[in-house]
């Protein structure tokens, strides 16, 4: 052998070494989503995707990348989406005032007419066009196609008392038959949370959060999981920002009138996604890129889960359950 020969051997071997080397991490992490890929192949997951953590255009398109890649790894991913700030710069932009009340949009006839064009005209058609860069898949929809979500007036209380918020939905029955069909064709549906009333005169303002627990319940998911701008639940929310990795249903029900602003009606729609059927339900941070791939596939887990009381409550079983 020459010495230039004997030279290229050396270096052809200590390339491949160093091939070795940079590729073996990148094999550790598939390695690592087989058991994940596992358990979710065939599993319905809700994702509800808040207004707040649509923060920029390189979110949105990461969150379109994982639910695609749900998708093709074989799970059945269905995407509620919100967009309250969005809402609230389109009533701005019609000169009606944003007011909440319990947490909810005090929602006028004018200002449910700007809801309905927002979510269902802007924010979902966003998302179902960046999910539909990478093939024929989201469909979008808002729950008054296909009786999808009924829903009657609801009155919260406050202090004791009734009070009208106007068209402000209370989810009285899902009909999941339009999203299953879309399921089964392979599709990815994308849901705006806007309600029928029984008789279809009018339609209602529903809270995001709240439409995909009650998705998630009537669907038999496997996950609900709720992107946010906080990176979960705060034990001490605002002076702490320790988070609770995971906590049982009744755990949180303690919790509960304790919390404040946007995570009531999350974490209420956690509690009854988990007493309703749904395995795991989870808030994570939605400004971390690809949170909901290191979610579902990787050992640790990030942000809060809650799962039901005991084993006999869920519909699998909580051992090897990332998060813990
Ligand atoms: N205990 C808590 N832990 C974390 N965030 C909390 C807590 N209590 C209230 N919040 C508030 O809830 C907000 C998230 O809800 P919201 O603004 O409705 O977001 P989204 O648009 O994603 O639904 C957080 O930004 C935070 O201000
Ligand atoms: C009744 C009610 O409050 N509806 C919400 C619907 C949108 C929503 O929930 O959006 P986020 O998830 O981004 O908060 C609203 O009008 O803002």
């Amino acid at each position: 052998m020459s010495e230039t020969e004997e030279t290229k051997e050396t270096k052809a071997t200590k390339a491949a070494g160093a091939r070795k080397h940079t590729a073996l991490p990148k094999a550790q992490i598939l390695i690592e989503a087989l058991p994940w890929l596992t358990r979710h192949n065939g599993k319905t997951v809700v994702i509800k995707f808040g207004g707040n953590a649509m923060i920029d255009d390189d979110l949105k398109a990461a969150f379109a990348q994982d639910v695609v890649f749900l998708h093709h790894a074989g799970l059945k991913p269905v995407v509620v989406h919100g967009g309250g700030p969005q809402i609230s710069k389109a009533l701005d932009r019609h000169g009606i005032v944003s007011e909440f009340k319990a947490g909810l949009r005090v929602t006028t006839e004018d200002a449910m007419d700007v809801v309905r064009m927002v979510l269902a005209g802007q924010v979902q058609r966003e998302l179902v066009g960046l999910l539909n860069q990478h093939g024929p898949l989201a469909v979008g929809i808002t729950g008054e196609d296909a009786h999808t979500i009924t829903a009657t007036k609801h009155q919260p209380r406050i202090e004791g008392e009734l009070v009208d918020i106007g068209r402000v939905g209370e989810i009285t029955e899902i009909d999941t038959g339009a999203i299953e069909a879309l399921l089964a064709d392979g599709r990815i549906p994308v849901v705006s949370s806007i309600a029928r009333s029984q008789d279809d005169s009018h339609v209602y303002n529903v809270n995001a959060d709240t439409a995909a627990a009650a998705l998630a319940a009537a669907l038999d998911a496997e996950t609900l999981m709720v992107l946010t701008d906080v990176e979960g639940l705060y034990e001490d929310w605002p002076h702490s920002d320790e988070v609770i990795s995971r906590l049982t249903a009744t755990e949180l029900e303690k919790l509960l009138p304790e919390l404040a602003s946007g995570m009531v009606p999350k974490m209420e729609g956690c509690l009854h996604a988990v007493r309703n059927g749904v395995h795991t339900a989870r808030v994570i941070d939605g400004r971390v890129q690809h949170s909901i791939l290191l979610e579902i596939f990787t050992d640790e887990g990030i942000g809060t889960m809650v799962m039901a009381d005991k084993e006999g409550d869920t519909k699998g079983d909580t051992e090897g359950e990332n998060n813990s």
